[in-house]
């Protein structure tokens, strides 16, 4: 499967280089960066620590789609919804790992879903989708007596929050209580708040150093309380994730996709 890889000169990017490198049934059709990026011109391969490749990193998406089977796009919101279109326009498969996408951007890349196959999720890992399972299903058994709240960490330079993850578990957690996250959530405390309301879907962020990404959901009740966590040791487990999103994704009928659907836990 020839794979273009968006934001390749990224922390992501350069996972994903290096992971479509060593991944049998895969090859590098182009390493993608903007067009004022410092490392247009560069090496995908040596940027990526994985050897010469032969690729050098363009900001020509259009030239770069012709002949490639699918994208991985792990850049930013306002690029995912460009590169839907145009991954929709050619037919070909779309992998967005981006988050801190609004409601009008899913609603774009939803539309680019129905021409072309997408597969989009906040978190890559079989990990972090199977606790989303555990999530829905403690969620469903507890009732409105346990607190949820969802925390989460990240390293100094991530730019939005709560992160993409956090969001997925505290979906699964409204899906488990039968409500909308949108009317659950709260998502920042300060001052003087009053007590918590019965129901909310609470998040907490914390950002610093080097932290991949880690995440806990709480279920806080009466004298006792559950937490389930999952902790990203490494990224080249999401680069690994997408690469198989994508295998999965290429040749499939246009959907929005989620992880869920390419592990197969939706029966979770
Ligand atoms: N779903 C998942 O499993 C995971 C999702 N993520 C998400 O992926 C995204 C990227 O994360 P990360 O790699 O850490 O971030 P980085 O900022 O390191 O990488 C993003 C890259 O995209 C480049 N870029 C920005 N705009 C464009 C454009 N228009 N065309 C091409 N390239 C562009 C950036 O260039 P420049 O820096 O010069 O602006 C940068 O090199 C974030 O939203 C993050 O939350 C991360 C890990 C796992
Ligand atoms: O920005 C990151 O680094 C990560 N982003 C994703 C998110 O927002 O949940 C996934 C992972 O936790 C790393």
């Amino acid at each position: 499967m020839r794979l273009v890889i968006m934001g390749a000169a990224g922390r992501m990017g350069r996972m994903l280089v290096k992971a479509v490198s060593e991944t049998p049934g895969c090859a590098l059709a182009a390493a993608i960066e903007h067009p004022e990026s410092i490392a247009l011109g560069q090496d995908a391969g040596l940027l990526a620590g994985c050897g010469r490749l032969n690729v050098p990193i363009t900001s020509d998406v259009e030239i770069a789609l012709e002949g490639a089977h699918g994208i991985v796009d792990f850049t930013t919101p306002a690029t995912s919804v460009r590169l839907a279109r145009l991954a929709a326009d050619a037919g070909i498969a779309h992998v967005i790992g981006t988050t801190g996408l609004s409601d009008e951007e899913i609603g774009a890349i939803r539309e680019a879903g129905s021409r072309t196959a997408v597969v989009q999720s906040g978190n890559m890992s079989l990990g972090v989708n199977l606790l989303a399972g555990l999530v829905r299903k403690v969620a469903q058994t507890l009732g409105p007596e346990f607190d949820i709240e969802v925390l989460e960490m990240h390293h100094r330079a991530k730019v939005d929050a709560p992160s993409g993850t956090a969001f997925l578990l505290g979906e699964a957690a409204a899906q488990g209580r039968g409500v909308a996250l949108s009317d659950a959530k709260t998502a920042a405390r300060d001052g003087h708040t009053g007590a918590r309301r019965e129901g909310d879907i609470g998040f907490a962020v914390l950002r610093g150093g080097s932290v991949v990404g880690e995440h806990t959901v709480i279920f806080a009740g009466a004298g006792e309380r559950i937490e389930l966590s999952h902790r990203a040791d490494d990224r080249a487990l999401f680069a690994r994730g997408a690469l198989k999103a994508a295998l999965w994704a290429k040749d499939r009928p246009p959907g929005f996709y989620s992880m869920a659907d390419v592990l197969g836990l939706n029966d979770l």
